[in-house]
């Protein structure tokens, strides 16, 4: 299967303890993977990298085979983001922001209309197509930064974070959008605090802990809970260990 995300031994060190400290995921074509950490484990700052938003001290990202660097203007377009905060101009309506979003993401001319109603209508944002940006809810801000991400279709999605301040409906809404986009060949890396809602939506898991990816997790497993505890206890006790010895 096509790889649309290759990380390996990526650092970007903030502190001995802080940063990515030696990361290695990939993500193929129609995969959701999931990455899973508790406060400060370092997931935003991965993302960021593989974004090119941070520069890595160390190691190696590729974009569809692709080192980061050497990626082409054109090839961004087909990569949907959402980190930090959601796109958008905050004075411009959420039409025209998804409007802009779709010719960014080269979404031709002819097609750009009929793909923000689309988007619009997928993300129960057709209330609220008159509406500033800046005036938004939170939960309608964030459907809109993920309408962006997703309105070209691309090959690679990377979300932090995306059900932030989204309602069930919302919940739903991407759950299947990020189904849908991987049965279509997409590769999406996302992160969540929300194990059960992994659970359902990812093919592969991986937990980071300071920095690193310690392990993998079953998206099928019984006590997903328990075994992330688990995995970051024993992490945690073997660092003890290392920086003892
Ligand atoms: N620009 C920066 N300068 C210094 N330290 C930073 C910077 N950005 C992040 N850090 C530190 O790096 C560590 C990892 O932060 P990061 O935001 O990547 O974690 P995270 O796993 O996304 O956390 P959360 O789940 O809280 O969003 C944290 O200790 C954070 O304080």
């Amino acid at each position: 299967m096509a790889e649309r995300l290759a990380i390996t031994d990526a650092v970007r060190e903030y502190s001995a303890d802080a940063g990515v400290l030696g990361a290695s995921l990939h993500v193929a074509a129609g995969e959701v993977h999931a990455l899973i950490g508790l406060n400060g484990a370092g997931k935003t700052t991965l993302m960021r990298a593989v974004l090119g938003m941070v520069r890595l001290d160390s190691g190696t990202v590729r974009i569809g085979g692709v080192p980061l660097d050497r990626v082409p203007t054109a090839a961004w377009s087909r990569v949907g983001h959402l980190i930090d905060h959601p796109f958008a101009y905050p004075d411009i309506d959420t039409r025209s922001n998804l409007a802009i979003a779709a010719r960014l993401r080269t979404v031709p001319h002819g097609e750009v209309a009929a793909t923000v109603e689309a988007a619009l209508e997928y993300w129960g944002l057709a209330p609220y197509t008159a509406v500033r940006a800046a005036t938004l809810s939170k939960g309608n801000r964030q459907r809109l930064g993920l309408a962006a991400a997703f309105v070209a279709g691309p090959d690679l999605a990377v979300l932090d974070e995306p059900t932030d301040g989204l309602d069930p409906a919302g919940v739903i809404a991407l759950r299947e959008a990020l189904r849908d986009h991987a049965d279509r060949g997409a590769g999406v890396l996302v992160s969540s605090h929300h194990l059960d809602e992994v659970a359902r939506f990812a093919d592969r898991i991986s937990v980071m802990n300071h920095g690193r990816i310690i392990a993998a997790l079953d998206p099928a497993g019984t006590d997903l809970e328990r075994e992330f505890f688990a995995l970051l206890l024993d992490d945690d006790a073997q660092r003890d260990l290392e920086a003892q010895a």
